[in-house]
């Protein structure tokens, strides 16, 4: 089958790849130079584990081409997917202008029928508008067919995702077309669900949704464990065995960031609104995660009052590990309020310095390593559980830092062994240690 993505992001890059991978002709479309220019060379623009092999194998095999030419990338194609951003508008609501500006692009430069696959998130009914946009301005003489496609991939993991998915979601309401998709998609092997369109669009939504509510909830049982002495941990493996309930997402933190839990939350929100419907749960989960994002915070306030000229190393930047995406990091939360509040931030990540520094105070200062950062530092603060970080030797923090006080917003050790060192060590649900006799200074 030849096919065409248009735009090349997290979503759109590991499709056109993947596709190109299981045997389809893919030809990438972006509009941003610069990245079609590294991908051409098989340099991927995006930090994804096995991405940039898989790119190269395919490059090198014929089966995968980058384009900035909607014309050219459009050339012959029977499928085209559509993958660009839907960003967050000023008011929750998703920012459907970069779907309308490629379905123009499409309709400007097909030149046989094809049917548009909608991989990006975007609010029920977006899928009709885009037929009807098309239908408006295609050829009388083409036919254009639309299905939604929503995409289920994780950052960090996402060339894993797609070969080993637990599902496909199919949302046609033209039987002909669901078929071609189908088949498209076959080689994956994953399950396939087809659906109608609405139900397919609204399945992305309630997903991410869920997910948020789920990490919500257990954020929540967390605080609550902290202050009856019980240990989240323990409470999570145990709800986790319920095969209702399921131990995934159930990981208590600083809560999540991200391209699409707090976009995708707030659009459902207001998805809701639209119909005069209060989504209160929803509302509360969102609610529940942006007082998250700050409980290292209140901790630390709690701990030493002031945190005016206290030197704070930031361990990892990124929303998650094994990516460098920096959209809606807790970092960004943490360390605008601790400039604000007067400390020194010092910060480090294996990854994601570059694109910190877009979105980071300017005063924020970056170090190459761990230990760096934590040279002479009152405080560490681990935001992203970097196995880097995880694998540290607690040594470091012992001998590095002016006072080895650390607040770890992911869990990363076991409390039985941070006990083993000369540590305060402050977590997420979880009792605090201190085996560290704090001097007032
Ligand atoms: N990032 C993720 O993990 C996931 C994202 N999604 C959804 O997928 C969609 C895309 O997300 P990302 O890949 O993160 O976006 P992104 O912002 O990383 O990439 C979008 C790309 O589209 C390009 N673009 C914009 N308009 C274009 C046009 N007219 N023609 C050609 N290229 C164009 C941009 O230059 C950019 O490279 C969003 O709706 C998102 O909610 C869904 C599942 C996972
Ligand atoms: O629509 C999307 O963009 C994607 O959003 C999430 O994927 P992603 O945001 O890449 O990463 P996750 O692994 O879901 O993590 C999201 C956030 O939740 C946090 N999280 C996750 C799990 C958990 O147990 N606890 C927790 O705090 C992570 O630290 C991170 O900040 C979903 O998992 C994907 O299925 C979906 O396709």
């Amino acid at each position: 089958m030849k096919i065409s993505v248009v735009g090349t992001g997290y979503v759109g890059l590991v499709t056109g790849v993947a596709l190109s991978h299981i045997g389809h002709h893919v030809t990438c479309i972006d509009i941003d130079e610069t990245k079609v220019e590294k991908m051409r060379q098989g340099i991927s623009p995006i930090y994804e584990p096995g991405l940039e092999e898989l790119m190269k194998e395919n490059i090198q095999a014929g089966r995968l081409f980058f384009t900035t030419s909607h014309q050219e990338g459009f050339k012959d194609v029977d499928v085209i997917y559509i993958a660009v951003g839907t960003p967050e508008k000023e008011d929750g609501s998703a920012n459907l202008e970069y779907i309308e500006q490629a379905v123009r692009d499409i309709a400007a430069n097909i030149t046989k029928d094809v049917i548009v696959v909608t991989k990006s998130t975007v609010p029920v009914g977006t899928n009709h508008y885009i037929k009807e946009l098309l239908i408006s301005l295609v050829p009388k003489h083409i036919n254009v067919e639309v299905v939604s496609n929503p995409e289920f991939l994780r950052e960090g993991s996402s060339v894993y995702d797609t070969f080993h998915g637990d599902r496909i979601v199919i949302g046609a309401d033209n039987e002909e077309a669901a078929k071609v998709i189908e088949e498209i998609n076959k080689p994956f092997g994953i399950p396939i669900f087809k659906t109608d369109i609405k139900s397919a669009e609204m399945i992305k939504y309630a997903s991410n949704a869920f997910l948020a509510t789920k990490i919500s909830f257990i954020n929540e049982i967390a605080n609550i464990c902290e202050k009856v002495g019980a240990d989240v941990e323990s409470v999570a493996l145990g709800m986790g065995m319920d095969k209702r309930i399921g131990s995934m997402f159930l990981r208590a933190g600083i809560g999540y960031g991200g391209s699409c839990f707090p976009k995708d939350t707030k659009a459902l929100t207001k998805i809701a609104a639209n119909i005069d419907h209060n989504f209160e749960l929803l509302k509360a989960v969102i609610k529940v995660n942006n007082h998250q994002q700050r409980i290292l915070i209140d901790k630390a306030k709690e701990r030493f009052g002031s945190l005016a000229g206290k030197k704070i190393a930031l361990l990892g930047l990124s929303f998650k590990p094994n990516t460098d995406d920096m959209r809606e990091a807790a970092s960004i939360v943490v360390s605008k309020e601790l400039i604000a509040e007067g400390a020194e931030v010092v910060a480090y990540d294996p990854i994601a310095i570059e694109n910190a520094k877009k979105v980071l105070p300017q005063e924020v200062v970056y170090t190459e390593s761990i230990e760096d950062a934590l040279e002479n530092a009152d405080m560490a603060f681990i935001l992203t559980e970097w196995a880097q970080i995880k694998e540290l030797d607690l040594n470091i923090y012992v001998q590095k830092m002016k006072q080895p006080i650390v607040f770890d917003g992911r869990n990363c050790y076991s409390l039985s062994e941070v006990q083993k060192y000369p540590i305060e060590y402050h977590s997420i649900g979880r009792k605090p240690i201190y085996n560290y006799q704090f001097q007032t200074v």
